[in-house]
């Protein structure tokens, strides 16, 4: 996360970090506990890596410190990967992780609320994008969970950011004009979350753009309620 801050103990309970174990164990991207079996992360995540079997769901952390081999972890029974995906800048940027067993909820894990398809017309004024990503474009994974407040961006202004897309109404976009906050390498597949009414919702997955933070060149997120039918689809 570029310009963002420090988040505390059990302020984001559904964050969880996706670790892949290879040679080395390391962070790879977020991800959103939606249920206690059922992970929300981006397609993009799993290019060239969709056996269940080498990685690792890590949540009720703060802290990628807090990780070494006896911290407990979630391994993952199925990967299913939206049908319609080929790359993050061309959409359908969206999978889903079963996690082998059901996990217990507590005040450190927890699943965030997902958007209803008819809640794409509501107006979210208070947004937040976190991630354990970098801080400027060439930098490196961050310790602690970081959080930053970003405005949505209309769809129009965004096509108008990204000439050489196509931004369409599956897709939102978030940034200052002025840029400055933003997502950032290892921030893809967390959540772009909007507080409305006192709930949370996982309106946003990370999923791509030019540069960190740059001015006028805004985040890209996998618009969630567009998918609520094939997420209920899946996991139900
Ligand atoms: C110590 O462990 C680590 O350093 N881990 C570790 C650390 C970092 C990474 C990996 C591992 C690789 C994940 C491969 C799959 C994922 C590949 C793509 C992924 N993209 C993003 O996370 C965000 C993109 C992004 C999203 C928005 Cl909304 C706006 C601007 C964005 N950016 C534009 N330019 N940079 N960001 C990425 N993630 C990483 C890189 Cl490197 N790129």
């Amino acid at each position: 996360i570029v310009g963002g801050t420090v988040s505390f103990p059990g302020e984001w309970p559904w964050q969880v970090s996706l670790q892949v174990n290879l040679s080395t164990l390391r962070h790879f991207c977020g991800g959103s506990i939606i249920s206690n079996q059922w992970i929300l992360t981006a397609a993009h995540c799993t290019d060239n890596l969709e056996s269940p079997d080498i990685w690792r769901v890590y949540s009720g952390i703060l802290k990628l410190s807090e990780i070494n081999e006896d911290t407990p972890f979630f391994k993952v029974q199925k990967i299913i990967i939206h049908p319609q995906y080929v790359t993050a800048e061309t959409g359908y940027d969206i999978a889903l992780m079963k996690l082998d067993k059901p996990m217990n909820f507590t005040e450190l894990q927890q699943p965030v609320c997902l958007p209803s398809k008819e809640e794409t017309n509501t107006v979210y004024t208070n947004c937040w994008v976190i991630g354990w990503g970098y801080t400027k474009e060439q930098g490196q994974v961050e310790d602690t969970l970081q959080k930053a407040q970003i405005p949505l961006v209309s769809s129009e202004e965004c096509q108008m950011r990204y000439k050489q897309y196509k931004i369409d109404n599956k897709t939102i976009c978030a940034g200052y004009r002025e840029g400055g906050k933003d997502a950032c390498k290892g921030d893809s597949g967390g959540p772009l979350l909007c507080k409305h009414e006192e709930i949370w919702y996982v309106v946003g997955i990370t999923s791509w753009g030019e540069g960190c933070g740059r001015p006028e060149q805004p985040g890209v997120y996998t618009k969630v309620a567009e998918y609520a039918n094939w997420i209920l689809e899946k996991t139900t």
